[in-house]
């Protein structure tokens, strides 16, 4: 794990190097001085299966209304460095319900390819939503899962990422419900974000496998520890989400268009 941390330092020192502005961006990316809706901890029990939609939650409606269309997949700056759009990433260990998660923000059912084997998901997918008067409003970006390819192979290009990143507003960081607490690659990952000043919220994914009292239970044990972990970047609140139930997923959007500028008028 020494030996990551090393290698990581080094690709961020150089990418420090190579930043136009490094501090002016970790300034305008500190999560003390972004406005943002205070987030709720979704640890309400289920309240809908994932076939049904609420029909009267705004940012649901905002996503509904708008297509939701993959853009590129990226291995390096170059591809994505055109795309200007406010932007969220989700991360997280492999396997831990990222692209599902996604799905559910977009309602769409198919549209982010999930998969039971960890691993899937190699390169930083970028997906744009847009309605047919404004193209591409937010971008939303699936991560490798860390944890599973080796991290120093993993590294390279997400350190790149995210320390470069300006129109990146903030990171869901997801972690599984019912492992509860988080791992080496979790806490590498959060070091990581608190050294590059990127905004995170943890996300408790699965959580229709727990009952709703434990989610919110592991919610505040795991919110506790990355605070100490980082401390100037994470979010005070985490939210509980299922894929598969629709539980908490009305309050990550409404997080990603308050994070994006875009909430809809009340
Ligand atoms: N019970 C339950 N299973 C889920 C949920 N979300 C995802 N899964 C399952 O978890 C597995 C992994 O889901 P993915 O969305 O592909 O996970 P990922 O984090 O994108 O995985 P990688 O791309 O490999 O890093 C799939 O079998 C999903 O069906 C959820 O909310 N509840
Ligand atoms: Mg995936």
């Amino acid at each position: 794990m020494q030996m990551i941390r090393s290698a990581l330092r080094t690709l961020h020192i150089t990418s420090v190097l190579n930043s136009s502005s490094p501090v002016a961006c970790c300034t305008s990316r500190c999560v003390h001085t972004r406005a943002h809706t205070p987030p709720t901890v979704g640890s309400a029990k289920p309240t809908t299966t994932a076939t049904q939609i609420q029909p009267d939650n705004p940012a649901g409606q905002f996503f509904r209304q708008r297509s939701a269309k993959f853009l590129i997949t990226a291995v390096k700056q170059g591809h994505y460095q055109h795309l200007s759009h406010p932007e969220v990433a989700f991360a997280g260990r492999s396997n831990v319900g990222k692209s599902s998660l996604i799905n559910s923000v977009l309602c769409s059912q198919s549209l982010v390819k999930t998969s039971k084997k960890p691993g899937h998901t190699s390169a930083l997918n970028f997906f744009s939503l847009s309605s047919r008067a404004r193209a591409g409003e937010i971008n939303i970006v699936d991560m490798p899962g860390y944890g599973f390819r080796s991290r120093r192979e993993w590294g390279g290009f997400i350190t790149e990422y995210l320390s470069g990143r300006k129109v990146l507003r903030r990171v869901f960081m997801l972690v599984e419900a019912k492992v509860g607490e988080l791992k080496s690659t979790d806490v590498s990952f959060l070091e990581l974000v608190e050294e590059y000043r990127v905004p995170i919220q943890l996300v408790i994914t699965k959580a229709d496998k727990l009952k709703s009292a434990d989610a919110a239970q592991i919610s505040n044990a795991v919110i506790k520890e990355a605070t100490r972990i980082a401390p100037s970047v994470l979010l005070p609140q985490a939210i509980c989400c299922s894929s598969r139930t629709r539980m908490g997923i009305d309050t990550l959007q409404a997080e990603v268009l308050s994070v994006c500028g875009l909430l809809p008028p009340k």
